[in-house]
């Protein structure tokens, strides 16, 4: 057979598969918005249609089942996008992120929400909070922690007063870049912009590879990117979306000086999520500052057999409490081993409050 009749069959092959997956996806669009009527039906005003559990249950089953050629992940992404629009014809879902556009926190809002969120900048994590708080917003997206340089303590913080719950996390790899705009002098830099932390974590390149080069930090990667555009001697490091959203040359990539560096960030909400078969609880925890606090707290962890995952120490801001701990591990708090070691802890702390249990990050 020519080479041209091949590509006629299996093109008409693929025509006629495409068919039937737009079929299919418009009979699981109409099964959703049936789940929304049944929602709707029990007559609750704040009828919840974002479900972050049977989401990642979805995506689970999905990577699970998977057999390839397409790997899981990429699968696991193409149904993503298929469950974000299915609930977008529901309701559709507004988040705030740390902006302003095109920095990483939209960029993980995006990876856990999908392309039909609508995602709105924020100037702080704080506003992030006030706008969920608020109820402009269904769910807010903010930084918690960095495999570099570690926790983001203002967003801790925010939860010491905050009532709102934690209902997801995110995990994503960073990847920074060294990008110029179009009427930089590349031979001439003398000023490199990002985010505090950003800077830090491409320290040892910028050492090495412009060691007398002023180094200023800005409110987040996607600032830096907007300023280099009317400064014809400086240039930013940020990543790809900042790169594509001001249309900025990327004169080195991946300039981080860890090569699996990535952050986390939470997803915050109003709403108790069930359990999903794989989840985590993030719980603040206020103690007296005496000797043993600490092995005190955790003795009930390491007894059940608990995974912690990550202790935090802050200091309080209230002069009742000393020493305020940050604990997330594996579990749920409707499992009866955790709600168990919740009672437990709960009686030896001055305050005890559970922040969330939620799926733990699919993709
Ligand atoms: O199962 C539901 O509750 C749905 O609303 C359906 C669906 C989906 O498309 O699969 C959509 C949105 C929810 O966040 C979870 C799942």
């Amino acid at each position: 057979m020519s080479e041209e009749k091949q590509l006629l069959n299996l093109r008409e092959k693929i025509d006629s598969i495409d068919a039937d997956i737009q079929r299919l996806i418009n009979e699981r669009a109409t099964c959703a918005q049936e789940v929304a009527a049944v929602k709707q039906a029990g007559g609750d005003t704040d009828a919840l249609f974002y479900r972050p559990e049977r989401e990642a249950q979805v995506l689970r089953r999905v990577m699970e089942r998977n057999s390839g050629p397409l790997n899981s992940e990429e699968m696991a992404r193409l149904f993503r996008e298929i469950m974000s629009a299915c609930l977008a014809l529901e309701q559709p879902v507004k988040v705030a992120f740390l902006g302003p556009e095109g920095t990483f926190t939209q960029a993980a809002a995006l990876k856990h929400f999908g392309h039909s969120a609508v995602s709105v900048p924020m100037s702080s994590i704080d506003e992030v909070f006030r706008e969920v708080e608020a109820g402009a917003v269904n769910y807010g997206v903010v930084p918690v922690e960095n495999s570099t340089e570690g926790v983001i303590n203002h967003t801790l913080d925010n939860f010491m007063d905050s009532g709102l719950k934690i209902c997801g996390e995110v995990e994503l790899r960073i990847h920074h870049h060294l990008m110029v705009s179009e009427t930089t002098r590349k031979d001439k830099i003398s000023r490199i912009y990002s985010h505090a932390q950003s800077l830090a974590q491409c320290r040892k390149w910028l050492d090495s590879h412009y060691p007398n080069v002023e180094r200023v930090a800005v409110n987040s990667n996607a600032e830096a990117a907007r300023r280099i555009k009317s400064e014809w001697h400086s240039a930013a490091i940020a990543g790809d979306m900042a790169a594509e959203l001001y249309e900025l040359e990327k004169i080195a990539e991946k300039i981080e000086d860890q090569p699996d560096n990535s952050t986390r960030f939470l997803i915050i909400g109003t709403q108790e999520v069930p359990e999903s078969g794989a989840d985590k609880t993030s719980i603040m925890v206020a103690m007296r500052n005496q000797p043993g606090a600490l092995h005190d707290l955790l003795e009930p962890f390491r007894t059940a057999g608990i995974d912690l995952t990550r202790v935090e120490t802050r200091p309080s801001n209230t002069g009742a409490w000393n020493y305020v701990f940050f604990i997330d591990f594996m579990g749920h708090v409707d499992q009866p081993h955790i709600a168990e070691v919740m009672k437990q802890v709960g009686a030896s702390a001055s305050d005890l409050k559970i922040l969330g249990s939620y799926p733990q990050a699919v993709l």
